[in-house]
């Protein structure tokens, strides 16, 4: 039990490590990148259930709060947390969060996945766009077309590797007895 315990936040620690990578995944955009950020939570999420998926995106937080270089651009600093692209990523915990929530009230297949990594893609993008419009003091058609809509579609791409990888990901760790899960997934 405290083995089982100790593996799932040695994850959570793997999958902040793996968002910090993904981060640096970037295509430049006027305002915000289109970063590999939002697989990455989409798989922590998918992979790992609400309770370590959050807590892989808190300790991913809390490594860019201390300064490391783990957002995007290799940036890092509460600096970054307040600016104009920090809504996204505290939006990356509750995000977390409600996928994995939604995959543990429903199934971890790979239909349900697809369903709870778009309801995620949604509130990363309500997060950021609201931070967005405030710090950069624009209106609010502006900050939902160019912190919104203009991830949409690449944003649908992510979703479905998040929930295509991150359920085969979850069977095979089960599968492998690497770890044990209260609900076996169903397909
Ligand atoms: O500075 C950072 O590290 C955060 C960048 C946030 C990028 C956001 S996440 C949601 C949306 N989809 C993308 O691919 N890019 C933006």
């Amino acid at each position: 039990m405290r083995n089982e315990r100790l593996k799932w936040l040695l994850l959570s620690a793997v999958f902040a490590a793996v968002t910090a990578v993904f981060s640096q995944i970037t295509i430049p955009l006027p305002l915000i990148p289109i970063t590999g950020q939002t697989l990455a939570v989409g798989l922590a999420a998918t992979i790992l259930g609400s309770r370590y998926g959050t807590l892989a995106m808190i300790i991913y937080v809390l490594l860019g709060a201390v300064g490391l270089p783990v957002f995007s651009g290799a940036n890092g600093g509460l600096q970054v947390l307040v600016g104009k692209s920090g809504g996204y990523i505290f939006g990356f915990i509750l995000t977390a969060y409600i996928t994995g929530l939604i995959l543990e009230k429903t199934r971890f297949s790979f239909g349900w996945a697809l369903v709870a990594n778009h309801v995620g893609m949604v509130v990363t993008l309500v997060c950021g766009v609201i931070q967005l419009k405030y710090v950069l003091d624009i209106p609010w058609s502006a900050a939902v077309m160019s912190g919104g809509v203009s991830f949409l579609l690449v944003g649908v791409v992510k979703a479905v590797l998040a929930a295509w990888i991150g359920i085969k990901v979850r069977e095979r760790l089960v599968s492998t007895g690497l770890v044990q899960v209260n609900k076996p997934t169903l397909s």
